[in-house]
């Protein structure tokens, strides 16, 4: 064994993969090596240059199982000597208090992780994960996970856009520069939409569960694709943590060490 533990993140975009030291301590661990590919016919030809040659133990969460056999064909393929654990959420030290929890996305719950490692412990947290879909959950201050909700990412509704009109294009919300809010032509219009919809009802979303709950104002934090977007237009205290999935699946990884 080469003491790393290889975390992947099957996205219905991008297979996220990190390499973690299992000497990692910290509370949320952080990859010393990151890769990703499109979930999509995945390319895993660099990866290999990425990895040692003593074997990895690989715990993978997924939501796209066309991804996830991907990886796993590349893997035994590749790296016959690597073992590989497909996790489901009985794997994870969370509490998860909603009636189906073998429903929820593993993301969701494995992003829960990373944040119980590193909030307040006196306050809960909601989890903005903006990524192909934007989910919005909460966790407890005991740490419990409590659900959310789940609308379209901003790439999936520009192209529901275009897909289901006849005059729009498919554009990209590309915010280099924070787009004008009075769109004065279509592509403006549909950037203004697309963007301010989605700062707009993740505020909202932040406000509701806000107020559904009693006691210590929840800390907000931000992962995934659009989260460098988004978070900025919060207008709150929030903060970004690209490993947070990852860091949840090293968490996962270290805790079912432990109890061998
Ligand atoms: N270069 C890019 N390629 C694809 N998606 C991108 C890119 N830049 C930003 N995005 C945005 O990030 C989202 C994908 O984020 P990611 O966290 O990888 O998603 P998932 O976890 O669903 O696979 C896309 O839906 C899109 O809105
Ligand atoms: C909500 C999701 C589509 C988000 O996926 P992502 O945007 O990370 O690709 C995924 O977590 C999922 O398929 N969840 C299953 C249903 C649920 O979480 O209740
Ligand atoms: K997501």
């Amino acid at each position: 064994m080469s003491g790393v533990w290889g975390t992947v993140d099957v996205g219905n975009t991008s297979i996220h993969i990190g390499l973690f030291a299992a000497a990692d301590s910290r509370p949320l661990p952080a990859p010393t090596v990151t890769f990703s590919a499109a979930s999509h016919e995945p390319d895993f030809t660099s990866l290999e240059a990425l990895l040692p040659s003593d074997s990895v133990a690989w715990h993978v969460v997924s939501v796209n199982r066309p991804g996830q056999a991907a990886f796993e064909a590349w893997l035994k393929a590749n790296r016959p000597g690597d073992s590989c654990r497909i996790l489901a959420h009985t794997d994870l030290p969370l509490q998860i208090s909603v009636a189906a929890p073998q429903k929820v996305g593993m993301d969701r719950l494995a992003a829960a992780v990373g944040a119980n490692a590193i909030r307040d412990p006196r306050r809960p947290a909601i989890i903005i994960d903006a990524g192909s879909a934007i989910t919005v959950d909460m966790v407890a201050a005991s740490g419990s996970f409590l659900g959310g909700a789940i609308v379209p990412g901003m790439r999936m509704a520009a192209r529901a856009l275009a897909g289901q009109t006849d005059l729009l294009p498919e554009i990209t919300v590309d915010v280099g520069e924070v787009p004008t809010a009075i769109g004065t032509d279509t592509l403006a219009a549909m950037r203004s939409g697309l963007y301010y919809s989605a700062v707009g009802g993740v505020r909202e979303l932040i406000a509701r569960f806000t107020a559904e709950l009693i006691g210590p104002s929840p800390q907000v934090i931000f992962a995934g694709g659009d989260a460098a977007k988004l978070a900025p237009q919060m207008r709150i205290e929030c903060v970004t943590i690209d490993h947070l999935v990852l860091g949840g699946v090293a968490i996962a990884a270290r805790a079912a060490k432990g109890s061998r």
